[in-house]
């Protein structure tokens, strides 16, 4: 079981910098970024196009480094890992959900499911697999294959595959993205309840109304961040982006 304690926070990010160089020229990101994502709680990250989303995201996840300052993921400091043992944390400490789902049309949602854990040479315990398909609503669906299933069916799929192994934390990166309004609110509804049960849910989007699903929203601008909105309502935070993009 790897889904840290109450008292420990699941993400904590401390005096984050990245920089991206290239022939063109350098590129601060990140210009030092902290902040505690607590356990159990679904945090949206938020700020305009470039102001560092998904380099915190990829950092936050262990698959980039930081330049500076670090990263501690459900009591673990990633920066004391090597590649091997870093991977092996992030196969059993995080969940990934991207826009697109990732399935793979010739499984069944089931197989979908257990595939990386198969894949990572883990025992794969069939009432695992049922109870994370059972967490996202669709255990009926089980020998279901992803282009017999709408859009949001199979972002609960993906959801799942992310939940299988129990994570820390869940990064979800504009999981609504590719799904029309009201099957979003399906997945959106999922994910707060996800974090009412106790799961961390870090999600990028540039949504309001997706993000009015979290208990916080985490503002970026310029590779800081420049502000926090707790429980805010679409309305709120729209405001709140607009003021970051003028
Ligand atoms: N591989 C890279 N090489 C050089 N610069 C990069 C690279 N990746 C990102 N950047 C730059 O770093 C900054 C932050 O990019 P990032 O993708 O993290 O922003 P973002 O907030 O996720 O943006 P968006 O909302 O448009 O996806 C931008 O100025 C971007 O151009």
């Amino acid at each position: 079981m790897t889904t840290s304690t109450a008292t420990e926070p699941a993400v904590v990010l401390d005096g984050i910098t990245r920089t991206y160089r290239s022939r063109s020229g350098t590129v601060d990101a990140l210009r030092g970024v902290t902040h505690v994502f607590p356990a159990g709680t679904f945090t949206a990250v938020m700020g305009p196009s470039g102001s560092g989303k998904s380099t915190l995201m990829q950092i936050a996840a262990g698959l980039d480094r930081p330049d500076g300052g670090g990263v501690t993921i459900a009591g673990t400091p990633l920066g004391r890992l090597d590649r091997t043992r870093l991977t092996k944390l992030r196969r059993t400490t995080m969940g990934f959900v991207f826009q697109q789902y990732n399935l793979l049309d010739a499984l069944t949602a089931f197989d979908n499911v257990a595939l990386p854990a198969r894949l990572a040479g883990q025992r794969v315990h069939r009432a695992a697999v049922h109870d994370a398909l059972d967490r996202v609503g669709l255990r009926d669906l089980a020998r279901r294959r992803p282009p017999e299933m709408s859009g949001g069916q199979q972002q609960r799929v993906a959801i799942a595959r992310a939940l299988h192994t129990r994570p820390a934390v869940l990064f979800a990166d504009e999981p609504t993205g590719a799904l029309d309004r009201s099957t979003g609110r399906d997945v959106l509804a999922l994910l707060r309840n996800l974090a009412d049960g106790g799961q961390t849910v870090v999600m990028v989007t540039h949504d309001p109304l997706a993000a009015s699903y979290a208990d916080a929203v985490l503002f970026l601008a310029d590779g800081l961040v420049v502000g926090q909105m707790r429980h805010g309502d679409a309305t709120q935070i729209a405001a709140r982006m607009t003021e970051l993009e003028r």
